[in-house]
């Protein structure tokens, strides 16, 4: 296939492509209110140097909001301005360049790291208008050995002449390793755990860096360039830039989160809410295009290690009742959305559903061998 080159698609005289147009009920809508999010200063919560009472009292909002919806903002992270503005660079000479080079990255059927464009092959209709590249971050293997997988990602699969692209995103990720540990801390605390507890269970994270590029689009709204889901990961720190797009479906309408320069949009994933018993919630959202500007945004996706089973410390089950989910391990999930299910509002239960018949069949198998033996 031609790809998706949304240059190509807008220069076209009538409509954008009927693929690429959402059902009524996704449509954008032009009327829409901002949400007002809390805002959680993380660092001098982490030194410890304020009083108590401010960080209880954010501790409180973010407690709230991470029940309602799951979104809220963090700003003095300690991320510099500059990797965000390298990134930035490093981000707009990729999407840049022709489509040849950006294939050389592309993603694999199942695989998630790569480039795709929205015709990335996985899908046929309610395409999304925007082109991404999914880096895989280990922090394991950069704890243990010093091994730094998206720099070697980078060289192995976009070859010689962007070192300096591998190295962005190689310190952008430890940075947003260090940011998510210190954010699912303070989520544990504010939950009433122990408080080492998130961090040890995150520590050897192997998580997921997305760049999104959505290209100006004509007919913005006809389609979106993220269509409405809830993340499977555990948390996710987005920084969007100033054109604004991302949208939060609470209390049955969608809401605006608008930019704010230095600071990260958090929320809540799938994962989380399974490891929390359902207490914070991973809520639907998604991205708008428009027609005049160009957005990019950038989203690590904080995910625990492959074979960690993801289930409630004893501490939440005693204050959330019985079990929400079943017991999963984040591989057997990611193989779920890269294989079998494009996330959307229920992937989740979807999952949990998928899970369960899982292994009935698998028990019939069991009985029938066992029931030969
Ligand atoms: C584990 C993941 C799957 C998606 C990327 C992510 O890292 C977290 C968000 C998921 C996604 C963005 C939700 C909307 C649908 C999707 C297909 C997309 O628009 O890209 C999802 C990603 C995926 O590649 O499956
Ligand atoms: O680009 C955005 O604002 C949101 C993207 C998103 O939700 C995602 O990539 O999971
Ligand atoms: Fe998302």
């Amino acid at each position: 296939h031609a790809g998706f080159d949304a240059k190509v698609l807008n220069n076209q005289p009538n409509n954008i492509p009927p693929e690429y147009v959402w059902s009524d009920e996704d449509k954008p809508s032009t009327d829409i209110k901002e949400l007002q999010v809390p805002i959680l200063d993380i660092s001098s919560f982490l030194s410890g140097h304020d009083n108590h009472v401010a960080a209880s009292q954010a501790s409180r909002l973010v407690s709230e909001a991470a029940k309602l919806h799951g979104f809220f903002l963090v700003t003095n992270h300690g991320v510099h301005e500059g990797i965000l503005a390298r990134a930035y660079k490093c981000m707009d000479t990729f999407f840049d360049l022709p489509a040849s080079e950006k294939q050389k990255a592309k993603r694999k059927w199942g695989e998630l790291s790569g480039y795709a464009d929205s015709v990335a092959g996985r899908f046929y209709s309610e395409l999304p208008w925007k082109e991404t590249l999914t880096l895989r971050f280990s922090a394991q293997e950069k704890l243990e050995s010093g091994t730094e997988t998206v720099k070697d990602y980078v060289s192995k699969t976009m070859g010689d002449g962007n070192e300096e692209f591998g190295a962005v995103f190689q310190e952008y990720s430890e940075a947003m390793n260090t940011l998510s540990l210190n954010i699912i801390e303070f989520l544990g605390m504010s939950l009433g755990i122990e408080r080492r507890y998130m961090r040890e269970f995150y520590q050897d994270n192997d998580s997921i860096l997305r760049l999104n590029y959505y290209p100006p689009c004509k007919q913005p709204n006809l389609t979106l360039g993220t269509g409405p889901h809830t993340d499977p990961t555990s948390i996710t720190i987005l920084y969007q830039d100033h054109v604004g797009g991302l949208q939060v479906f609470v209390e049955n309408q969608w809401r605006s989160i608008a930019p704010k320069p230095r600071s990260f949009v958090v929320n809540i994933g799938d994962t989380f809410m399974a490891l929390t018993n359902g207490i914070y919630k991973s809520c639907l959202h998604r991205a708008v295009v428009n027609s005049e500007r160009e957005r990019r945004s950038l989203a690590f996706f904080l995910c625990p290690q492959m074979a960690k089973v993801v289930k409630p410390p004893t501490e939440l089950l005693e204050v959330s009742g019985q079990r929400r989910y079943p017991n999963f391990t984040w591989s057997m999930f990611l193989e779920f959305t890269q294989k079998h299910y494009r996330s959307d509002k229920n992937t989740l239960q979807k999952f949990s559903d998928w899970l369960r018949s899982r292994e009935v069949i698998d028990n019939n198998l069991t009985d029938r061998v066992s029931k030969r033996e």
